[in-house]
């Protein structure tokens, strides 16, 4: 039967999945305190809806960092699709366009930038800047010559997890996947994740294109006020999905204070645990300009491929545009802070 939320999807995908493999893009960091906290987070929330607004249809629809998009709700950069169906990110890629949404495309992508822009969906870049600065210029350029709208910048990875027995830990991809956007081999141990990696970088980057900057991975506040004294256009408060330090806080915890810093200045945006239309509107109001999703893509891509990514898109929208009407609302681009409570049952009460 067609899953009907985004964990039925998951699911599904479960089932479909050699363990190991769904152990690796479900999985998190040492004990998944973080992965766990994410959603947990969300659960304690409670919304507090107004009635007889007479707000009518919600619109959804808005404008990020230039472009169209019908819904505040982004694909998050993950790598590594054609472990998940064959047609990898060119299948995610078209079920984004489907819904008029930007993808952020993963530097660890096991399909070409160039080939998933064909697609027409609109694309954001991800990446690691490498220490190599000629090199990182070099995969710059080349997502401008894809026609990549934005950059965006992991900062949470100066150093990959652990291995331990962690779920999460990282594959050696079977022959005959590569991840085309490194150049060369294509082989992931081309990547440096570098401790070395600081602002200086940013203001380097800053330098040498025009393409917004977005810094994935934000938690703290004062970090939020330093992206924007060094030139970011947006912000993503992201914990990699639980996937790189365990126990850091929950991404919507920390959303209050990161939105106070940024003062709209620039657009926040956060991922980590979303699965309902009901945490959209919570993101939203605690001041959040969007959303990205990373394993619900994952597991509607292994379930049925684009038609499956595209199901889990229209299912969040249609989640998203019941919640804002049952709140009384009338735009996702509205939402007061004032709505959400923290009143939920694991508040100890
Ligand atoms: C399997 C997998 C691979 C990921 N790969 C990347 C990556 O290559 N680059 C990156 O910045 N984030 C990566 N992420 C993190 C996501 O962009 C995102 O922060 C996270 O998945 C959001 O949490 P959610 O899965 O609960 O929605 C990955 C996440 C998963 C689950
Ligand atoms: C080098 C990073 C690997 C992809 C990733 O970000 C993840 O598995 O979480």
């Amino acid at each position: 039967m067609e899953p009907v939320n985004l964990r039925e999807y998951e699911t599904a995908a479960r089932d479909k999945l050699d363990p190991g493999l769904y152990g690796y893009f479900a999985g998190g960091a040492q004990d998944e305190v973080t992965l766990g906290a994410n959603e947990a987070a969300f659960r304690r929330l409670m919304l507090v809806p107004r009635v007889l607004t007479g707000a009518g249809e919600p619109a959804l629809d808005l404008t990020l960092l230039g472009r169209q998009t019908s819904m505040p709700v982004l694909v998050a950069p993950s790598a590594f699709h054609r472990l998940a169906h064959p047609e990898g990110e060119l299948a995610t890629g078209r079920a984004a366009a489907q819904a008029g949404v930007i993808m952020i495309n993963a530097m660890l992508s096991t399909v070409a930038m160039e080939d998933v822009a064909a697609t027409g969906a609109t694309l954001w870049f991800q990446l690691y800047l490498q220490p190599d600065l000629g090199y990182t210029e070099q995969l710059v350029r080349r997502a401008e010559a894809a026609g990549c709208r934005a950059l965006v910048i992991t900062v949470d990875s100066p150093a990959l997890r652990t291995g331990e027995r962690a779920r999460s830990a990282l594959l050696d991809l079977p022959p005959g996947l590569s991840c085309p956007n490194l150049g060369g081999a294509g082989d992931i141990r081309q990547v440096t994740l570098s401790p070395e990696i600081s602002w200086r970088h940013i203001d380097w980057l800053r330098g040498v294109t025009s393409l917004p900057i977005v810094l994935k991975g934000i938690l703290h506040q004062a970090d939020a006020a330093l992206a924007v004294a060094h030139g970011a256009d947006a912000v993503i408060v992201s914990n990699h999905g639980g996937r790189q330090l365990d126990t850091a806080p929950a991404t919507i915890d920390r959303l209050p204070l990161i939105a106070e810093a940024v003062d709209g200045r620039v657009p926040v945006l956060l991922d980590g645990g979303v699965r309902r239309g009901t945490d959209v509107v919570k993101a939203l109001a605690l001041g959040a300009t969007a959303v990205a999703i990373g394993r619900p893509v994952v597991w509607g891509l292994t379930t049925a491929g684009a038609d499956g990514v595209a199901h889990v898109l229209a299912l969040l929208r249609a989640e998203l545009a019941n919640a804002l009407t049952l709140c009384g609302l009338g735009s996702a681009g509205q939402v007061p802070r004032d709505l959400v409570v923290n009143d939920g049952p694991a508040a100890g009460r």
